[in-house]
C-alpha cells in the first residue's frame, strides 16, 4: 500500500512523498523489516524518537511521529507524518493494511477485573461445541478450537493494535468465523482496540485492580467504559454495581445477566456442591436446568456470562445449556493437583483483592479440614491491594504461608510485610521466600481432609525477580512434591 492511500482519511499533516510502498506498520525499532513504516510514539520508559536512526538503518521507509516540534524541525531521508495520536493512529493504520479483518468476523470482547480469560475461554468452547470454530486471544496465548497457537506472540491480556489486526486476518485466511479477545483497562486506555469492529462487549465486574496505573478507581472505571463505546452491544452483569452504572449510562443497545430482578438473563443456583452446582437459566419464557461443572457463584456468573453472549450470537438457547454442562477451566484457574494424600490442593491465578475472597469463600465452604493459603502479591504493581489481601487471606485461612510472587523491583519482604498490614493479630502464619520451600512447606503441614490453595501464578511458567526472569510453574513443583511424599506414604 502507498502511504498516500494509507493516510487519506486520518488527520495529518506530512513532508515527503506520498507514494512511497509500505508493507507493515512497526512501532519497535528493533522488529523494523525493510519497507515498514516506524511509529515513533512516547512511551512510559522512552520515546520512540530516539529509535528512529535505528529503525531507518533497519529499512523503515516512512516515520510517523505525535512530536509536533519534532515534525517541524526534522529532515530525514524518508517521508515524515505527523498524527494527533500515535497509539490510535498505530490502531487505524493496522487495521487498514489488513484491508479491517475484523468487519468479515464476529468480535467479542470480555472486560472485567476477574474472570476476562475465564469467560473468553468458555466462549470458545461453547462455539466449538456447537460446530463452529473460534479463536480466543488473552493471557493465556492464542487458541484456536482449544489448542494453543502463535507461542511466540507477545504475552499481554490485550495484545498490541498490530499483532490484533494480524491476528483477525489470520482468523479469515483459516476460515475461523468467531474471535473472543480479552479487553484489560490498559488494552483499551492505549487505544489496542480501536476499529476492532466489536459486535459484543461483555462487563464482568470492576473491582480493585490497577489503580496506580490509572491514577484512581474512576479512571480505571473510565477506561473499562471505553468498551461500551466501541461495541455494538453490551451485554452487564447486573450484579456489580460498576458494571450496572456502565450499562445504565451506554446508549447503544444493552443486555442484562445477573441473579437479581429485571434482567434479560437470569440465573437461579438449586445446588450448591462441591465439584457442581445445578442451576435454572431463564431467558424470557425458556428455563432450562443446567449442571455445571465447577464450584462458586462467580464461576456460575461467567458460566452466564458466556450463554447469554452465545445465545444473543443466535445459537438456540436449549443447545448452549448442554454444551455449558462440558466447561472446563481454563490453566491455572482453580486448577487441582490430583494426588493420593487426601490433600484438595489447588492452583489458581486469584491476584486482586475480590478474585482472593471469591475463591478462598468458596474452599472454606466446601473444606473438612484447614485451608492453607500460600501466597504473596505482585512488585511494581498496586500496592493499596496488599494489606487487603492480607485481610481478606485472614478472614478465610487456618493458616497462611507468605512467599514471593513476581516481585519485580521490590522487595519480597517488604511487600509481605505490607501484606501482614491486613492480618489480624491471632492469624496463624509463617514466611518461606523461596516459593518451592513455601510449597514444600505446605505440603509437610497439610493432613488429610486439608486444602492447599497455591495463589497469584496460575497458568505462568516463569518468575519475576529483579530484572530476572526464572522458570517455574506452581503446578509442575507441587505436582513433583506430590509424587514424592505419595511414594513415602
Ligand atoms: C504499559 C504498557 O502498555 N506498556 C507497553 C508499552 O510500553 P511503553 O508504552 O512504556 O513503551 P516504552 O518501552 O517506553 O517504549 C516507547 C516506544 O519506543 C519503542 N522502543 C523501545 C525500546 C527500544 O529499544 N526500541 C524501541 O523502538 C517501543 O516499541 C515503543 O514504541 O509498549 C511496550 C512495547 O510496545 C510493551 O511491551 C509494554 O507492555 C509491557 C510489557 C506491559 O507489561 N504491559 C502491561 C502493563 C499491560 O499492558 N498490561 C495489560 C493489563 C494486564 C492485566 O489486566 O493484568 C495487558 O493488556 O496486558
Ligand atoms: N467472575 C469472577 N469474579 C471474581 N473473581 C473471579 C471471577 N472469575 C475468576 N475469578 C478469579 O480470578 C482469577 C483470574 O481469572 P481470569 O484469569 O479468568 O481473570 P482475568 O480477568 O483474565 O485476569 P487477568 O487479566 O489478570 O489475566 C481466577 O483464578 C479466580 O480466582
Amino acid at each position: 500500500m502507498q502511504i498516500g492511500e494509507l493516510i487519506k482519511d486520518w488527520p495529518c499533516t506530512m513532508k515527503g512523498s506520498i507514494r512511497v510502498e509500505i508493507n507493515r506498520v512497526e512501532d519497535n525499532a528493533n522488529h523494523i523489516l525493510p519497507g515498514d513504516i516506524f511509529i515513533a510514539r512516547k512511551g512510559n520508559k522512552s520515546s520512540g524518537i530516539s529509535f528512529i536512526d535505528s529503525a531507518l538503518e533497519k529499512g523503515a521507509v516512512a516515520v510517523v511521529v505525535d512530536d509536533e516540534a519534532y515534525f517541524n524541525t526534522s529532515e530525514l531521508s524518508v517521508p515524515i507524518i505527523w498524527v494527533p495520536n500515535c497509539l490510535s493512529f498505530i490502531a487505524y493504520a493496522s487495521a487498514k493494511m489488513h484491508n479491517f479483518p475484523a468487519e468479515a468476523l464476529k468480535v467479542i470482547a470480555v472486560t472485567g477485573t476477574n474472570g476476562k480469560t475465564t469467560v473468553t475461554h468458555f466462549i470458545g468452547q461453547i462455539l466449538n461445541n456447537l460446530n463452529n470454530r473460534a479463536m480466543v486471544i488473552g493471557t493465556n496465548g492464542v487458541f484456536i478450537d482449544g489448542e494453543k497457537y502463535y507461542p511466540d506472540m507477545e504475552s499481554l491480556t490485550t495484545l498490541q493494535a498490530k499483532n490484533i489486526h494480524f491476528l483477525f486476518s489470520e482468523a479469515i485466511r483459516l476460515d475461523i468465523p468467531y474471535v473472543i479477545l480479552e479487553a484489560s483497562s490498559i488494552g483499551l486506555e492505549k487505544h489496542r482496540l480501536d476499529y476492532c469492529d466489536i459486535d459484543l462487549g461483555i462487563f464482568l465486574n470492576v473491582t480493585e485492580d490497577h489503580i496506580e496505573d490509572h491514577g484512581s478507581f474512576e479512571r480505571y472505571k473510565m477506561s473499562k467504559q471505553i468498551l461500551a463505546t466501541l461495541a455494538k452491544r453490551n451485554i452487564i452483569n447486573s450484579d456489580d454495581s460498576v458494571c450496572r452504572s456502565i450499562g445504565l449510562a451506554t446508549k447503544g443497545k444493552r443486555i442484562f445477566f445477573g441473579k437479581g430482578s429485571h434482567v434479560d438473563y437470569f440465573l437461579q443456583t438449586l445446588v450448591d456442591g462441591p465439584s457442581s452446582t445445578t442451576c435454572c437459566i431463564q431467558h424470557k419464557k425458556e428455563k432450562h436446568i443446567v449442571n455445571i461443572p465447577l464450584v462458586g457463584d462467580y464461576q456460575c456468573s461467567n458460566v452466564l456470562a458466556a450463554i447469554t453472549c452465545v445465545n444473543q450470537l443466535d445459537f438456540p438457547l436449549v443447545d448452549i445449556c448442554n454444551a455449558a454442562q462440558k466447561l472446563l477451566l481454563p490453566e491455572g484457574r482453580f486448577e487441582r493437583v490430583e494426588n493420593q494424600l487426601g490433600i484438595s490442593i489447588i492452583v489458581d491465578y486469584a491476584h486482586t483483592p475480590d478474585a482472593m475472597k471469591m475463591i478462598l469463600q468458596t474452599l472454606k465452604k466446601h473444606t473438612t479440614g484447614r485451608l492453607i493459603v500460600v501466597f504473596s502479591c505482585g512488585g511494581n504493581r498496586d500496592r493499596a491491594k496488599r494489606p487487603k489481601m492480607g485481610m481478606i487471606a485472614s478472614i478465610y485461612a487456618d493458616y497462611i504461608i507468605l512467599t514471593t510472587d513476581n516481585a519485580r523491583d521490590e522487595s519480597p519482604q517488604l511487600i509481605n510485610k505490607q501484606i501482614r498490614q491486613g492480618f489480624s493479630s491471632t492469624q496463624s502464619y509463617i514466611e518461606r521466600l523461596n516459593r518451592k520451600e513455601a510449597i514444600e512447606h505446605a505440603l509437610n503441614y497439610a493432613e488429610a481432609g486439608d486444602t492447599i490453595v497455591l495463589l497469584g501464578k496460575g497458568h505462568e511458567k516463569t518468575q519475576q525477580i529483579g530484572d530476572k526472569q526464572k522458570y517455574f510453574s506452581d503446578k509442575v513443583f507441587v505436582q513433583e512434591m506430590v509424587k514424592q511424599l505419595e511414594k513415602r506414604v
